[in-house]
């Protein structure tokens, strides 16, 4: 027996999928939009009847989501504090921080000193340097960009500086190294970008793809979150996916990386199988990556009908004294105008063998309860955000 009311708690981040628009979305351009109802709607009907039974349609109706008479989690629907829409805030603020201001974002393309500077230190032209989906923008430079070797240079609505380039004319290698460099440059104010991603890709003109040596240089979270604070009391914090890209490593014991979304469910279930007491924090990409970004809803059904398929197999796995908790990290409504994420408000599911199931856990203010959730669980300081919904779990002492 542990210490803790849960030894392991397994935070599982669907990566965008958003579940309605969030009270503040028109401030952000994204009145109506809706992730998951829209997505269902396309599909006429999305099968997820794992979630459904957890007890995913009491916090959505959406064609083929239904409320049932007695789910096997809990539910609740979480609103994002923080003044941004962007994965690392969502995931900062989970973990306890509150970010104010948004990180500064490039809607006209980079400043020309700052492109200067990439240049001199790199030895290579820029090219683009423009708001740009990744996978249109290779179709249109990736060419120019193989014959020259000039480096593709783009942003989007978030805080982001992407170089994009041919793993066969700029190393993999070099390319990080690049990276890094214009991580340096752009890590303080004047820029202080939320990330550089390194988005390498392969094949050749028509038929570029990218590949999953994708790689996220992120600022360090502004403060101590949740896993510092489990780091620092020995436990374990262990990081699935893009989670420790996210943090900087900052709080992270020990990183399981990812090639996709199957990969991620495969690697949550080693954590599973592995003897630790603490978090494991999973996020899956593909969702938003693939799909939401790239405006395919059919796409992104079928890869939630594929997440719903694994679920089984992660519930039966888990002991009495572990904790399940899907969650999201903002929208990216593949139906909402653009390629951008969208403002919207997040599911929270929350399910353990020896819970009394079906606890309302209410429409919570900000996604640092889940954070404050985890440092009461575990006896660690509480984040100066967030409040826990432990004694919700645990009402009436039935653990
Ligand atoms: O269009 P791609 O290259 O997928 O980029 C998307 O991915 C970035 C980081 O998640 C977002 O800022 C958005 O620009
Ligand atoms: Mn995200
Ligand atoms: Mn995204």
């Amino acid at each position: 027996m542990s210490n803790y009311p849960f030894k392991r708690m397994f935070v599982v981040v669907m990566d965008s999928v958003g579940i309605g628009e969030a009270p503040d979305a028109e401030q952000f351009g994204d009145k109506g939009a809706d992730t998951l109802g829209h997505i269902a709607e396309k599909m006429e009907g999305l099968k997820v009847p794992n979630l459904e039974k957890l007890g995913l349609g009491m916090i959505k109706k959406a064609p083929g989501i239904s409320a049932v008479s007695s789910p096997e989690a809990s539910y609740g629907i979480m609103e994002e504090a923080s003044q941004s829409k962007d994965t690392m805030t969502g995931h900062w603020e989970m973990m306890g921080l509150y970010i104010g201001e948004p990180f500064q974002t490039f809607p006209d393309g980079f400043p020309p000193d700052l492109i200067g500077k990439l240049e001199e230190a790199t030895g290579r032209k820029v090219i683009g340097n423009k708001v740009a989906s990744g996978t249109e923008i290779i179709e249109e430079l990736g060419e120019a960009h193989v014959k020259s070797g000039d480096l593709i240079v783009y942003t989007s609505a978030d805080s982001v500086l992407q170089i994009a380039a041919h793993e066969d004319i700029v190393p993999i290698e070099e390319l990080y190294d690049i990276c890094e460099k214009a991580r340096k440059m752009t890590y303080d104010p004047p820029y202080m970008l939320g990330r550089i991603i390194a988005r390498p890709f392969v094949g050749d003109a028509g038929s570029f793809e990218r590949t999953s040596n994708r790689h996220d240089y992120a600022l360090k979270p502004f403060g101590q979150t949740v896993l510092n604070y489990l780091e620092d009391s020995s436990l374990d914090s262990l990081a699935v996916g893009k989670i420790s890209d996210i943090f900087d490593n900052e709080g992270i014991t020990d990183s399981l990386r990812t090639t996709s979304n199957m990969d991620g469910m495969d690697k949550l279930m080693q954590t599973i199988r592995r003897d630790f007491t603490g978090l494991s924090f999973l996020n899956l990409v593909d969702f938003d990556a693939k799909f939401g970004h790239r405006r395919d809803p059919i796409g992104y059904g079928k890869a939630i009908e594929e997440f719903d398929q694994r679920l089984p197999e992660v519930m039966e796995s888990l002991n009495e004294d572990d904790i399940l908790i899907i969650t999201a990290d903002h929208g990216n409504d593949p139906v909402h105008p653009g390629t951008d994420h969208t403002r919207e408000v997040v599911p929270l599911l929350a399910y353990s063998p020896s819970v009394t199931p079906g606890r309302d856990l209410g429409t919570r203010k900000t996604f640092a309860d889940v954070g404050a959730t985890i440092a009461e669980n575990f006896n660690v300081p509480m984040p100066e955000y967030g409040s826990s919904f432990l004694s919700i779990l645990n009402k009436n002492g039935d653990k």
